[in-house]
C-alpha cells in the first residue's frame, strides 16, 4: 500500500458509535461538558471545552458519598498530578477543586488506550509495536518513580496516545492509588509490610502482591508493566479466567501461576528479552533502584532483531520523514525521530483520529 494515500482523518466505519451523550453542563463557570469518556471507580470523566478558547479537556469528578467517613481519591489525586507537572507524557492538570459540591480534576484529554488500539489492529500488535510502546512506557514509569511516587495500577487502560498534536505521545495517567515510596520528611524508602494482598489490578499485578508481600515499590510496578506488554503481545495471559470459589483463593491461585510453570511456558512463547526482563524485575530487593537504561535496551535489541534499523525511512506528504514499522492491515504504528533519538510514537492510518471513545 502506498504511505502516502494514508488519510489520517477518514472516518472511521468501525468507530463511528453514537456518543454517550451527558446532560450538559458547564463546570467552573466556564467549561462545557460535553460527553461522557470513560467511567472510573471513584466516578465519571466527562470531555468538555473551554467556552472562551474551545479547547478540549477531560474532567473528571468525584461526587463525596453520603457516609463522611468514606475516602475521597480526587483531591490526593489532584496533589500528585501536581507532582508530576510539566513532563511530557503526562496529562496537565488545568485545575482542582470543589465545584458545586463535586471533587473536580480538570486534565489534559487522551486518545486511545493500547487496548482499543489493539482492537482496531484486528486485534494483533507486532512484536515491534511491543517493543516501541515498551521503550515509551518504561520512559514514562523511569520519570514518575523519579519523582518519588509509584504507581501500584500498571495496566493497559492507564496507558493512551494522546490527541491532536499530541497524538504521537504515550500518556500515562490515573493516579488514585499511587503513593510515595520516599518519606519526604526524610528522603528515605518507606519501609518494607508485608500482609495486605490485592492492590491494583490482579491481573497484572507481580506476583509478590499475591502472597500479601503487598507493600509496593518500584519494581512491582515494573513487573506489571511486563505482564501488560506480555498481555498487548499475546492477547491473554494464562492467568485470566481462573475459576476460585473466593476472591482470596483465586488471588493466591492467580500468583501461584505467575511463580510457576504457566509463568515459564508464557516466557518460553515470548523473546528471551522478556525472560531477562522479569529476572531484572524479580532479583531487585524492595528498595533497590530499577535499572531502566538495562530494561528499555532490551525492547530495543527487540527492535534491532525484528528488523528495524534506523535507515527504514518513510517520506510522507507533507515533507517530514520518519521511520517506523507497518502494522497488520493498514495500521501503522511509528516511531518519529528528532534530531538523531528515537523520541515518540505515532499511529498513523485512517482510523487513527476516531480511536478515542466518543
Ligand atoms: N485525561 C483523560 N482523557 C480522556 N479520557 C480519560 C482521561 N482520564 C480518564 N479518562 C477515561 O475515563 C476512564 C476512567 O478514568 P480513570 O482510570 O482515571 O478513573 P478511575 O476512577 O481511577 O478508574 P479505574 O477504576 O480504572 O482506576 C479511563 O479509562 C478513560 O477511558
Amino acid at each position: 500500500m502506498q504511505l502516502q494515500n494514508l488519510s489520517v482523518h477518514h472516518p472511521s466505519p468501525v468507530l463511528e458509535r453514537t456518543p454517550i451523550r451527558v446532560k450538559e453542563f458547564r463546570v467552573c463557570g466556564m467549561y462545557q461538558v460535553t460527553k461522557l469518556l470513560g467511567m472510573g471507580s471513584f466516578g465519571n470523566v466527562s470531555s468538555a471545552f473551554h467556552v472562551l478558547t474551545g479547547s478540549e479537556v477531560a474532567i473528571k469528578m468525584e461526587v463525596p458519598s453520603d457516609t463522611p467517613t468514606a475516602p475521597v481519591v480526587l483531591p490526593y489525586e489532584a496533589l500528585v498530578y501536581n507532582l508530576l507537572r510539566g513532563h511530557p507524557g503526562i496529562p496537565s492538570c488545568k485545575w482542582s477543586g470543589i465545584d458545586r459540591g463535586s471533587h473536580i480534576l480538570i486534565l489534559d484529554q487522551v486518545g486511545a488506550n493500547p487496548q482499543q488500539l489493539r482492537r482496531l489492529c484486528r486485534g494483533e500488535f507486532s512484536l515491534k509495536t511491543v517493543a516501541m510502546l515498551a521503550v515509551e512506557m518504561l520512559d514514562r514509569i523511569e520519570f514518575v518513580h523519579s519523582r518519588g511516587v509509584i504507581l501500584r495500577d500498571i495496566k493497559p487502560e492507564n496507558f493512551a496516545m494522546g490527541v491532536g498534536e499530541k497524538s504521537d505521545m504515550v500518556y500515562l495517567f490515573d493516579f488514585g492509588l499511587a503513593k510515595l515510596y520516599v518519606d519526604p520528611s526524610t528522603g528515605t524508602h518507606i519501609p518494607f509490610r508485608e500482609g495486605r494482598v490485592g492492590l491494583g489490578t490482579p491481573r497484572y499485578a507481580s506476583y509478590n502482591v499475591h502472597f500479601g508481600r503487598a507493600e509496593q515499590g518500584r519494581r512491582d510496578d515494573l513487573e506489571a508493566l511486563g505482564n501488560v506488554l506480555l498481555f498487548l503481545l499475546h492477547g491473554r495471559l494464562p492467568w485470566q479466567g481462573v475459576y476460585s470459589p473466593s476472591l482470596e483463593a483465586k488471588l493466591l491461585r492467580m500468583g501461584e501461576m505467575k511463580a510457576g510453570p504457566a509463568f515459564r511456558d508464557l516466557l518460553a512463547r515470548s523473546p528471551v528479552e522478556f525472560t531477562t526482563y522479569f529476572d531484572h524485575c524479580r532479583g531487585l530487593k524492595f528498595e533497590d533502584k530499577p535499572n531502566y537504561f538495562l530494561l528499555r535496551q532490551l525492547f530495543g535489541q527487540i527492535l534491532v532483531k525484528e528488523g528495524w534499523t534506523e535507515n527504514t525511512r518513510f517520506d510522507w506528504e507533507d515533507g517530514s520523514s520518519h521511520k517506523g514499522v507497518l502494522l497488520p492491515q493498514e495500521y501503522k504504528l511509528d516511531i518519529r525521530f528528532t534530531k538523531n533519538d528515537v523520541s515518540t510514537l505515532q499511529y498513523v492510518g485512517p482510523y487513527i483520529h476516531y480511536a478515542q471513545i466518543n
